[in-house]
């Protein structure tokens, strides 16, 4: 799945211009309030009169306006899930569902149905839903449409914290299971590192960065995102393990494991993710020996950024796993952390927040 866009769409205050090139699998779209996000979401379904330019997504020209191509919305095979998607009360979880469905496969349902576990809420209104399982409901019916694109517009922004820890699994299963490509708008760093493989940042309808999640999605992005206070998180992924007596433990690469939370209902082998956030981590010049922390990693500083109101953000390189780490400008030049310096990152266990 590619996608190739060069669109020109005037707004009420600013030209929507984005020209960039993706794979596609899973993009997250972010940038300040207003920067554009819906409207390209909404170009790229095909519901907003003015576009210009040209957009193909896996191969196929939806929009050449150069050759008078575009390709209406219901043909378009993109399943959008606008901000505040609606169900239709009167109608079952199951009919919601299947609304909309007619061309496409009828074992699309089925397979919507089970990837977001929602036959046990088969036969419910939305009335008696909650605000999770009204997403994966959302969710379901743009799936079983069998889009050739998702096109999901802040789909947890409604929730609460431990609700949307609870829905964010769904769209990990259906990013790697369905393998349904995604573009996805989200104002928060932790969600979009965890689900995205790619990132297209705007700025007053302007493309200012685009690219592998790990590069667009650097300490550097919080300037551009300048949303209130959201604590920046640094995601791992690995399988988790229990060597001898010493707990649980997560293995993110060969040479980079982590102590997390013992649980006992979690088993050895199974892939998790955690979230440490870049405020909960001690970083030192020296080794650092006698700490409670239980985790002590040894890195190399990549750079160290301005993270604002005196703060820094450095980014160290853990055995090829890069960590952003939050400290004061002032400890920064006290200690000397710049670009291929040695430093030590502690890392307490009970900083490893579990995702999923
Ligand atoms: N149909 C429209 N015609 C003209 N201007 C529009 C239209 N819809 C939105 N705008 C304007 O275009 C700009 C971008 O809006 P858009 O909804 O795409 O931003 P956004 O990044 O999704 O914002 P948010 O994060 O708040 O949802 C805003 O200034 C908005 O007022």
């Amino acid at each position: 799945m590619s996608l190739s866009l060069a669109i020109r769409l005037p707004l009420a205050r600013f030209t929507l211009e984005v020209e960039t090139r993706l794979e596609g699998a899973s993009v997250a779209v972010m940038g300040r309030s207003g920067s554009g996000k819906t409207s390209l979401l909404e170009v790229l379904a095909g519901l907003r009169r003015g576009a210009r330019g040209r957009v193909e997504v896996g191969g196929r020209v939806l929009l050449d306006s150069a050759v008078g191509v575009d390709v209406p919305p219901e043909a378009r095979r993109m399943g959008y899930v606008p901000q505040d998607a609606l169900l239709f009360p009167h109608l079952t979880v199951e009919r919601n569902v299947r609304y909309g469905v007619r061309g496409a496969k009828p074992s699309r349902v089925d397979e919507a149905v089970a990837l977001l576990e929602l036959g046990p809420l088969l036969s419910r209104y939305p009335a008696t839903l909650s605000g999770g399982e009204k997403q994966r409901v959302a969710l379901a019916r743009a799936l079983a449409t069998d889009p050739a694109l998702l096109l999901l517009d802040e789909p947890l922004a409604a929730l609460d914290v431990a609700l949307k820890e609870r829905v964010l699994p769904y769209l990990l299963r259906v990013r790697d299971e369905a393998k349904v490509p995604m573009l996805y708008v989200t104002h928060q760093l932790g969600e979009a590192r965890v689900l995205a493989r790619e990132a297209l940042l705007l700025d007053e309808g302007r493309v200012r960065a685009a690219g592998p999640a790990s590069e667009v999605l650097g300490p550097a992005v919080r300037g551009l995102l300048a949303e209130e206070g959201e604590v920046e998180e640094n995601i791992l992924e690995g399988v988790l393990e229990r060597p001898g007596a010493g707990g649980l433990r997560l293995r993110v690469t060969e040479g980079l494991s982590l102590w997390v939370p013992d649980a006992p209902e979690l088993a050895v082998g199974t892939r998790a993710a955690y979230a440490v956030p870049s405020e909960d981590i001690l970083l030192s010049t020296g080794p650092l020996t006698g700490v409670s922390a239980r985790n002590v990693l040894a890195g190399t500083v990549v750079r160290v950024e301005s993270a604002g109101a005196g703060e820094d953000a450095a980014t160290v390189d853990v055995a090829g796993v890069r960590w952003v780490v939050r400290l004061t400008a002032a400890s920064v030049r006290e200690l000397g952390v710049v670009p291929g310096a040695r430093v030590y990152l502690a890392v307490k266990s009970a900083a490893c927040r579990r995702l999923r």
